[in-house]
C-alpha cells in the first residue's frame, strides 16, 4: 500500500487538453507499508473471500493447455457482479488504475494485497506507461507485474478501436521454456477471466497445424518460446506477421533469454519488431527476472592484471546492457533482490561427500524427509541414471528433461503437482519460473554450474511467502563452483551442513548398493539381448549358418546374469519392505519412530527445522566460504 508519493507531470499533446484533459502525472517515487500491510481504515473491513474454486481446480495439463484461451466476455459482464458487491477487500489494489473486470478476477484468486514488486511497478507501468525493468526474488509475483499493465492497456485499446474485421496482435510475451509459457498463459487467463481478451501459446513440441488453427482466431496476446515463434513468422503466419506492430512486449527471465548464443531467434525477432523506430517507440516493454541484476566477481587472475578494460560489471551496468540490447525507452528500474534473488523464507544447506556417496545421501534425504521434492541434475544422463536407480528403490521418480516428448513432460509435471510426496528429477529445464504449489525441498544433486541456476532452482520452493529448503550436494571437484556461488550471492558464511544420522545412512547404503548392482546387471542383460537380437536378424536376413551363435549369445554368462538379477531383485524387494531401522536401534527415539515409519506425517517438519536448529551452532564456528575446505560430511552421532 503506497503511503507517500511524488508525482511529476508528463507532457501531453495540446490536442488532448482541448478534449477536456487537465493533465497526466507520473508517480516517480513512493514509499509503501512493508509487505503491503493495509493501513487502518475508518470503515470496517469486509469479510475476505477465500480462494475460489477456480484456484483449487486441478489444472488440466494436456493438449488443451496449448489451445486458445478465451476469457469471459466484457459485454456479458453484469454490473451487479461488480467488485464491491463481491465482498472482496481490494483496497490495496485500488490505486493502480486497474479496471473492475480485472479487480474482480484478482479478488476471486484471493490475492488480497499486491506483492512488493507489484506495488512498486504497477503505478509507473499503468499510470505512467513506462517501460519496466524489474528484479525481485523468485516466487514474488513478477508475472502479474507485467500481465496486469498489459491487460489494462489492451482493454483501453480495445475500447478505442471499436470493432474491426482484422483483430490486432497487441502483446507478445516471451519465455525461455515451453512449460513456463503454458504456466504464464494459465496465470494470465485467470486474471483476464472477465476481460474478453484472448490468450494463446506458441511453443515447440506441438503440431504446427494446430498452432496455426489457434492463431487463425487472432488472439490479442501471444505467449511464446522464441524458436517456434520465429519459425511460424518465417512461414508467413498472417496473425504473427503483425508482431512488428505490437503495443506490449514482455520478456520473462530476460537475463537467460539474452545469454550469448542462447536464442539466435530472439535477436532476429527483436530486429523485426524494432525495425520501424516510430512504431517501436510507442511500445511498452517489460523486462523481469530474479537474477537480472546478479553480477559475478572476476576470477583473481583477471583482477590481478589490474587492466582498466577488465572490471567487475556492476548491477547498473548489467541493466544498462539489457536496456540497450532491447532498445528500451527510459525504463523504470526496480530491483528489490539485494543482490541475491532467493526468497527470505528459503532455508539453505549443503551436503559434502564423495561422488559415490551422493546416491546414499539422496536416498537418505528422500526417505527421511518425505514431501514434494525436486532433484536437480546438470545433465540429461544424470536424470536418466537417477530415474532408473530411484525407480528400483520404489521412490517413483518423475523425470523431466529436454529430450522427452512434450506430452510426457507436461504429464510428469501434472503428476508431480498432484501428489504431495512426489519426486521430480529434472535438468535446468525446470529451474526457471515453474510455479508448482507447495514444493517442500529442492535438492541440487549436482552443484549448479552458475549462481543464476542456483537461485532459480532454489526458487521452486519457498514461493509466495511459504517456507522451503534447498540442499546443495557437493563432491570434491564441485567445491570451486560452490565457493564461486557463495561469493556471487554475497554469502558471508558457509551454508550449514545438513544433519544426517550415520546409523540410518548405513542402512540406506545397503539398499542403494543393491539397486546399483541391479541397474548394472539389467544394463548388461539388456545389452546382450539387443546384440543377440541384432545378430540373429542379420544372420536370418543374410541367410547364413552361424554355428557359434548360440554359444556366444545364449551362453552361461547371460543366463547366470539373469538368475543373479532375479535374486538381487527379490533381495531388494524384501529389504525395501522392511522398515529402515538404524543399527542398534532401541525404538525409542522420537525422530526415528516418526520419520522411519512408512507414514509421512512427520513431513518436512524435520528438514527445515533440523537445519534451523543446527545453523546457529554451526555459525558459532563461522566458516567463510572463501576459506572453505570441506572434509567429509558432518554427521550427527
Ligand atoms: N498479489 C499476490 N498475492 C498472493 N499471491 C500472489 C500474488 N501475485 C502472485 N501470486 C502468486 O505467487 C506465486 C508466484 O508468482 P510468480 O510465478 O509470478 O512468481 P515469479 O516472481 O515470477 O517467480 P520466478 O522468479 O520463480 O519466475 C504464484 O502462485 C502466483 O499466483
Amino acid at each position: 500500500m503506497i503511503e507517500e508519493a511524488n508525482w511529476k507531470p508528463i507532457p501531453v499533446g495540446n490536442n488532448l487538453f482541448s478534449e477536456g484533459l487537465i493533465g497526466i502525472e507520473e508517480c516517480t517515487d513512493y514509499t509503501f507499508t512493508k509487505n503491503g500491510d493495509i493501513k487502518e481504515s475508518s470503515t470496517p473491513l469486509k469479510r475476505k473471500k477465500k480462494t475460489s474454486n477456480n484456484n483449487k481446480k486441478k489444472q488440466k495439463i494436456d493438449e488443451n493447455d496449448f489451445t486458445l484461451a478465451t476469457s469471459g466476455n466484457t459485454s456479458n459482464f453484469d454490473e451487479s457482479d461488480s467488485v464491491i458487491n463481491q465482498d472482496y477487500t481490494l483496497d490495496a489494489w485500488s490505486c493502480f488504475g486497474l479496471p473492475d473486470v480485472i479487480l474482480r478476477a484478482i479478488g476471486e484468486l484471493g490475492f488480497d494485497d499486491p506483492t512488493p514488486i507489484q506495488s512498486m511497478t504497477l503505478p509507473s507501468a499503468i499510470l505512467g506507461r513506462r517501460d519496466i525493468v524489474g528484479a525481485a526474488e523468485t516466487g514474488s509475483g513478477k508475472t502479474l507485474a507485467f500481465a496486469l499493465p498489459i491487460l489494462t492497456g489492451i482493454l483501453k485499446l480495445k475500447e478505442s478501436a471499436g470493432s474491426e474485421d482484422c483483430k490486432p496482435l497487441y502483446a507478445l510475451i516471451l519465455t525461455p521454456t515451453r512449460e513456463l509459457a503454458i504456466q504464464v498463459k494459465n496465470h494470465i487467463v485467470a486474471v483476464a477471466k472477465y476481460t474478453g481478451v484472448n490468450v494463446a501459446v506458441v511453443v515447440g513440441g506441438m503440431a504446427v497445424v494446430k498452432q496455426e488453427r489457434i492463431l487463425s482466431k487472432e488472439p490479442e496476446i501471444v505467449i511464446a518460446t522464441p524458436g517456434r515463434l520465429w519459425e511460424l513468422i518465417q512461414q508467413g503466419n498472417s496473425h504473427l506477421s503483425k508482431v512488428d506492430k505490437i503495443k506490449y512486449l514482455a520478456i520473462d527471465e530476460t537475463d537467460r533469454m539474452l545469454e550469448k548464443g542462447h536464442f539466435q531467434e530472439l535477436n532476429d525477432l527483436l530486429e523485426k519488431i524494432n525495425f520501424d523506430k516510430n512504431i517501436s517507440k510507442e511500445r511498452q516493454n517489460f523486462v523481469f527476472s530474479a537474477t537480472l541484476t546478479l553480477v559475478h566477481e572476476l576470477p583473481n587472475y583477471l583482477k590481478s592484471k589490474r587492466s582498466k578494460k577488465i572490471g567487475n560489471l556492476t548491477p547498473e551496468q548489467k541493466v544498462q546492457k539489457i536496456v540497450k540490447a532491447l532498445g528500451l525507452n527510459n525504463p523504470k528500474v526496480v530491483d528489490i533482490t539485494e543482490g541475491k534473488g532467493t526468497s527470505e523464507t528459503l532455508t539453505e544447506s549443503k551436503i559434502t561427500c564423495s561422488i559415490e556417496e551422493k546416491d546414499y545421501y539422496l536416498f537418505y534425504f528422500l526417505k527421511m524427509h518425505p514431501g514434494r521434492t525436486v532433484v536437480f541434475c546438470n545433465s540429461i544422463g544424470c536424470v536418466k541414471r537417477l530415474g532408473a536407480l530411484l525407480t528400483l528403490l520404489n521412490c517413483n521418480p518423475l523425470p523431466l528433461h529436454a529430450s522427452m516428448q512434450q506430452r510426457q513432460r507436461l504429464k510428469n509435471i501434472d503428476r508431480f503437482t498432484g501428489n504431495e510426496n512426489s519426486i521430480l528429477i529434472a535438468t535446468d529445464v525446470a529451474a526457471r519460473g515453474l510455479d508448482i504449489p507447495r514444493i517442500d525441498h529442492v535438492l541440487h544433486y549436482q552443484t549448479p554450474r552458475t549462481s543464476e541456476n542456483y537461485v532459480h532452482r532454489s526458487g521452486r520452493t519457498a514461493r509466495a511467502s511459504r517456507e522451503g529448503i534447498s540442499v546443495v550436494f557437493i563432491e570434491p571437484t564441485e567445491i570451486p563452483r560452490y565457493i564461486k556461488l557463495c561469493r556471487t550471492l554475497g554469502k558471508a558464511d558457509d551454508m550449514p551442513s545438513f544433519p544426517v544420522r550415520e546409523n540410518v545412512l548405513s542402512a540406506m547404503k545397503k539398499r542403494v548398493n543393491l539397486a546399483r548392482d541391479i541397474d548394472k546387471l539389467q544394463l548388461q542383460v539388456k545389452k546382450a539381448g539387443l546384440e543377440s537380437g541384432w545378430l540373429q536378424k542379420t544372420i536370418e536376413e543374410a541367410d547364413i549358418i552361424a554355428d557359434d551363435f548360440n554359444t556366444k549369445y545364449d551362453n552361461k554368462e547371460v543366463s547366470k546374469n539373469k538368475k543373479l538379477l532375479e535374486l538381487k531383485k527379490k533381495q531388494l524387494l524384501s529389504l525395501l519392505n522392511m522398515p529402515i531401522y538404524p543399527e542398534k536401534f532401541n525404538g525409542n527415539h522420537p525422530l526415528f519412530s516418526a520419520a522411519l515409519s512408512s507414514t509421512t506425517d512427520s513431513k518436512n517438519d524435520s528438514a527445515i527445522t533440523l537445519v534451523k536448529d543446527i545453523a546457529p551452532k554451526q555459525n558459532g564456528k563461522k566458516k567463510n566460504p572463501r576459506l572453505f575446505k570441506p572434509k567429509k560430511h558432518t554427521i550427527i552421532k
